[in-house]
């Protein structure tokens, strides 16, 4: 089974999506998603440029062979660009595999471990009112869990919280997009550490009374604080019982979470950013994290995530998965067959996408009372209507960034 066919396919029909699509020489297809959000042209020309060659003429069953071959051969290793690339392809070969056995991946992956995935949505309000009318939709969506955003008196916009022409631009969808602004220069947002500090706790005293101590809650820090700041957080939210407390502080230095779990029990989440299981390495042997948080898509597809995840089953912690809108719905299938089939699930982040989203990618998974499900499709059990894919043309798009108030660039 030959591979005798790779697209690569940029998509932008309510945000950019980079979709790569092999064929083989018997006809059978598969896709993986690509998506780097705010920087998708770079794992375009990565794919097209210097990867699509290799895998021409390749056996398409042969999936750790390919990996290992994309990831010692390339001689640069690990990074996002790279991993969102080779993640693609071993999502387009598991796809392939699973049609070619007449089977969803799940089942190739060892079976369902599990009736169904229990998610998480994204309420936010810039106010406590706000707060609990998004709080209330999601549980009204059959959100079992929800991650709870804030505006913080003083900032006027940041990261988290639907606005409303962000609101429009999604045909009335609530914060369930990432934030990058198609045809804009990066947005400016503002940050202060102190005025978050002191205001997030009565945001989760708030919801506490307001919707009880049972409904698992959420929240991201995004990467923003110091270590003993995230540390003051963690022991601040202890009260109230989070499901997890996310990206505390930047954790390119993996022993600052050591500071933060001597302060506090609130579990941790790290690694959407992460993309090797390199990065995980001292925080999953030191059980400085709860939930390991990468999408297949950014961290080098099922093959890998798998690997990453049965390492962390040794430290009992679990998985968390990425599930934004920037990653696309193969990304998100991707997610889902792996989730089912592991031991160590946790929870799966998901954002539904936008209308015009699924009018591009045809998938097949359910979400039926607060639980995901892949599907019983062979492979993936996404398609991509190219002549859909075809009326969006890609458009340039950036996350924010933050400065503080003295104009200092901060972690966004
Ligand atoms: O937990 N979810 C997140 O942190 C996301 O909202 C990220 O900001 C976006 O995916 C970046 O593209
Ligand atoms: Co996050």
């Amino acid at each position: 089974m030959i591979i005798d066919r790779a697209e690569v396919i940029v998509t932008s029909p309510d945000r950019n999506f980079v979709t790569l699509k092999l064929t083989t020489d018997d006809g059978l297809t598969g896709l993986g998603d690509a998506t780097l959000n705010g920087r998708e042209m770079a794992v375009v020309a990565y794919l097209a440029e210097h990867v699509v060659p290799l895998l021409l003429g390749r056996d398409a069953h042969r999936i750790e062979d390919t990996w290992q071959f994309l990831y010692r051969s390339a001689y640069w290793r690990r990074g996002p660009v790279t991993m969102a690339a080779i993640a693609a392809v071993d999502m387009a070969l598991w796809d392939i595999k699973g049609k070619a056995a007449g089977m969803p991946v799940y089942q190739l992956l060892g079976g369902a471990s599990r009736t169904g995935l229990l998610a998480y949505g994204h309420a936010s309000g810039k106010d406590t009112e706000e707060l609990f009318d998004s709080i209330r939709a999601h549980q009204e969506q059959g959100y079992r869990a929800i991650r709870v955003q804030t505006g913080v008196p003083g900032l006027k916009s940041i990261y988290g919280i639907a606005s409303n022409a962000t609101f429009e631009a999604m045909e009335g969808v609530r914060y369930d997009h990432e934030p990058a602004q198609r045809g804009a220069l990066p947005n400016e947002e503002d940050w202060d550490t102190r005025s978050y500090l002191r205001h997030v706790p009565t945001v989760f005293e708030a919801v506490r009374s307001e919707f009880g101590p049972e409904l698992p809650l959420l929240h991201d820090a995004h990467h923003r604080l110091t270590p003993i700041q995230a540390a003051r957080l963690g022991k601040s939210l202890e009260p109230f019982d989070l499901f997890w407390l996310e990206d505390v502080t930047p954790a390119e230095n993996q022993e600052a979470l050591r500071l933060v779990r001597q302060h506090t029990t609130t579990p941790l989440a790290i690694g959407e950013i992460f993309n090797t299981v390199w990065d995980y390495q001292q925080i999953i042997r030191e059980q400085l994290i709860d939930y390991v948080r990468s999408a297949v898509t950014h961290t080098g597809g099922i093959t890998h995530l798998k690997k990453v995840l049965d390492y962390a089953a040794q430290y009992q912690i679990k998985s968390g998965m990425h599930g934004p809108t920037d990653i696309s719905p193969v990304g998100m299938a991707a997610a889902m067959h792996l989730g089912l089939s592991i031991h160590n699930f946790g929870i799966q982040e998901y954002m539904r996408h936008g209308a015009k989203t699924d009018q591009v990618f045809q998938q097949s998974f359910t979400w039926t009372d607060g639980l995901l499900h892949p599907g019983d499709q062979p492979g993936l059990g996404v398609e991509l209507d190219t002549d859909e894919a075809g009326k969006y043309p890609y458009v340039q798009a950036y996350l924010p960034y933050n400065r503080l108030a003295d104009g200092t660039v901060h972690d966004w």
